[in-house]
């Protein structure tokens, strides 16, 4: 169903629980690479990377705005995902480096 083909809020908030089903499946796969970096990185100082985060918010908001995505919400979501995922990596540095 398109957005425009939705009559209520309940069909909206029905495409929007699956929309956020599709999501959560893809954040679970990123998580994996996530994850191989981690290991490949050898000191909690690198799980950052902030060249490759810049890379990766210039590329997301080119492509944002040619879907139609608005700018602000794509680098917010993406911003707020890479801090989440530093986290994580910084945390599975941690706990290998003291075992
Ligand atoms: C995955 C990496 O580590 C961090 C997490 C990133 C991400 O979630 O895309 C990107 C860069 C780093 O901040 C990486 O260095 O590529």
């Amino acid at each position: 169903m398109q957005a425009d083909e939705c009559q209520n809020l309940a069909d909206v908030r029905y495409q929007i629980d699956l929309i956020n089903n599709s999501i959560l499946a893809l954040l679970a796969k990123r998580q994996k690479y996530v994850e191989r970096a981690a290991q490949l990185k050898k000191d909690i100082s690198e799980a950052p990377a902030p060249a490759r985060r810049a890379q990766i918010i210039e590329k997301i908001t080119q492509e944002a705005a040619q879907l139609g995505l608005d700018t602000n919400v794509a680098t917010a979501v993406f911003n707020s995902m890479i801090d989440a995922f530093i986290a994580l990596e910084q945390k599975n540095i941690l706990k290998h480096a003291n075992t």
